[in-house]
């Protein structure tokens, strides 16, 4: 039984989807030793914002297939190692959008009513009405940086409150703003015109200290920041300075540099909030992320495709149904032109030709790609990180499709570019499901794979195939099949040979001594069985 390991505190409901397939483990507070002695015994990892996974542990994770963080967030999580060590990242994109919406808009109304304040001195037994004279938000002007899911609710829910709203966003466009009733505007104009600045970004180089000294001296003396998203988008010691000098009204935050959240000189200021993380803490969001994040951890454990996989294409469960077929003709095909190529591949060209041309491209590259790195690679090369193999060996993968091309109703070409020359394949699926080699090199054949197989390239004369059955059965090498594919009677042919077993060592050496042999390879290709 698969084993997983729940190192964050989550919703039980994750914790019994995980119980129908595997063992579940819960083990909070680990530390990264900790961590790290565990992790190979498992092989799942489910987890909050409080585990940090780093390139170790993931090292140390020898058997994990895939990593879910219930939340959005992965900037816990380092991707590039696990996407290296073909491990799937999944994510709850829009488990806790509202959640986190509605803790921003608290802080926003909190700050504006220093209710925070206004609590603490009821508590000490003060009555003191006119220190907390607030104001309202309604027809002040909000700054939404960041206009995704969760800046988007928040500026429907402050224009429902009355406030103007500007947002910046270079990712989004105009009918999008429109749309919210947002005016687009650049940075320094949102900065100067705000009464509430809202940040709503990831935190990537371009985010990290957007709010510095710099971009505070923009701002009114009367500004509130809130900050609901992540750590590190505001300078936290430039914030804490503007506040102490009065050149900003206040500030509410909920992520932090540092978290759990250490030395600081935020602690204590007026009009300053803080709140440990709690964005995504309402019961709902915590039921959300974890239904959403377990059911992918099922699912990937259960060999099924992960619907919010950050580090593969997430694939629905029924396009991956319609895809299927086609990943194994891509994977079959790649393997194929891999064996032929031998040595270094410098280029894989991915032709999608007829109806396959429409379909969703991506996986069915990186399937190809898997295929043709599978020959070296074994079992460490999977959907995850064959794109990334491919680009790390220097294979340049183009990709190609033309609706018009096909014979058939869909084919795949693969055509592969290296340092012992250039072959191609070309396959399809026929309606009952199974594979067709429907040419090699340029030659017409029409062959299923199987396990065992011979091709050669050779003179289109008599005897030459008789010749290689006798080689073959002298050798007791059964034949399954035989075909030849040639392009003009007595020119160049290409003959494809099933074979009952594997290619004896020595005997290609033999079968390309035959007179008119020009190249022969031996392929040993993965095929169910069935087929
Ligand atoms: N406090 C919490 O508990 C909590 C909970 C959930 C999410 N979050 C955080 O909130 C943030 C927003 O989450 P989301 O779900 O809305 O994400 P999202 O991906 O839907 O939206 C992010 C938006 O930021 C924009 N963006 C990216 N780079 C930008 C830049 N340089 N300048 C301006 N805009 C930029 C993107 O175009 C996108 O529209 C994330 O950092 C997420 O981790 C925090
Ligand atoms: O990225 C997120 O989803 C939020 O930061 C929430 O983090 P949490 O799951 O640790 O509350």
């Amino acid at each position: 039984m698969a084993k997983v390991l729940v190192s964050d505190p989550i919703d039980q409901v994750g914790i019994d989807i995980l119980s129908q397939v595997a063992q579940v483990d819960v083990k909070t507070g680990l530390s990264q030793e900790e961590l790290i002695k565990i992790i190979p015994d498992y092989d799942a990892l489910m987890l909050r914002s409080g585990t940090r996974v780093t390139k170790e542990i993931i090292e140390a994770g020898t058997g994990l297939k895939i990593i879910g963080r219930a939340g959005v967030g992965v900037d816990n999580i380092d991707v590039p190692s696990a996407t290296r060590q073909g491990i799937v990242v999944v994510n709850s994109p829009e488990g806790n959008t509202i959640a986190a919406a509605e803790h921003a808009v608290a802080m926003m109304l909190a700050l504006s009513r220093h209710i925070p304040d206004a609590n603490q001195s009821i508590c000490q037994k003060q009555w003191d009405r006119k220190r907390f004279v607030g104001t309202e938000v309604y027809k002040k002007t909000l700054g939404v940086v960041g206009l995704g899911k969760i800046g988007s609710h928040v500026a429907s829910v402050a224009k429902a409150m009355g406030m103007k709203l500007l947002a910046y966003d270079p990712f989004i466009s105009k009918e999008r703003a429109d749309q919210l009733g947002c005016t687009l505007v650049d940075l320094d104009l949102l900065f100067s015109e705000s009464d509430y600045i809202t940040l709503h970004v990831p935190k990537t180089p371009e985010t990290t200290h957007l709010i510095n000294r710099e971009a505070i001296a923009k701002m009114k003396p009367t500004i509130r920041i809130v900050n609901c998203s992540r750590g590190g988008i505001i300078d936290e010691d430039a914030l804490a300075e503007a506040i102490q000098d009065g050149k900003i009204g206040g500030a509410a935050l909920d992520v932090f540099e540092q978290e759990p959240l250490g030395e600081s000189k935020l602690r204590g200021l007026n009009n300053v909030i803080l709140t440990p993380h709690l964005g995504a803490s309402t019961e709902e969001a915590q039921i959300n992320v974890a239904i959403d994040v377990a059911e992918q951890i099922r699912d990937v454990l259960l060999g099924l495709p992960a619907r919010s996989a950050v580090n593969i294409p997430g694939l629905t469960p029924d396009v991956m149904e319609k895809l299927r077929p086609y990943l194994q003709l891509a994977e079959t095909l790649g393997n194929l032109v891999g064996q032929l190529s031998g040595g270094r591949i410098d280029l894989l060209n991915v032709s999608l030709q007829g109806e396959l041309a429409s379909n969703d491209s991506q996986p069915i590259v990186v399937a190809a790609i898997k295929g043709l790195l599978s020959e070296a690679l074994r079992e460490r090369v999977n959907y995850v990180n064959a794109a990334i193999e491919a680009k790390e060996r220097g294979i340049r993968v183009v990709e190609t499709r033309d609706s018009q091309i096909s014979d058939y109703s869909g084919s795949l070409h693969l055509e592969a570019r290296g340092s012992m020359g250039q072959h191609s394949v070309t396959g399809v699926l026929l309606t009952t499901g199974e594979i067709r080699i429907t040419d090699l090199d340029g030659f017409p054949i029409n062959v299923p794979p199987s396990n065992h197989m011979l091709f050669t390239l050779h003179r289109d004369m008599p005897g030459i195939i008789g010749k290689i059955g006798s080689l073959l059965g002298s050798f007791n090498v059964n034949i399954a099949s035989m075909q030849v594919g040639r392009k003009i009677v007595r020119g160049d042919a290409v003959m494809a040979v099933s074979l009952d077993d594997p290619l004896p060592s020595g005997l290609l050496s033999e079968i390309t001594k035959v007179s008119g042999i020009r190249d022969a390879y031996a392929v040993k290709l993965l095929v169910n069985p069935s087929k």
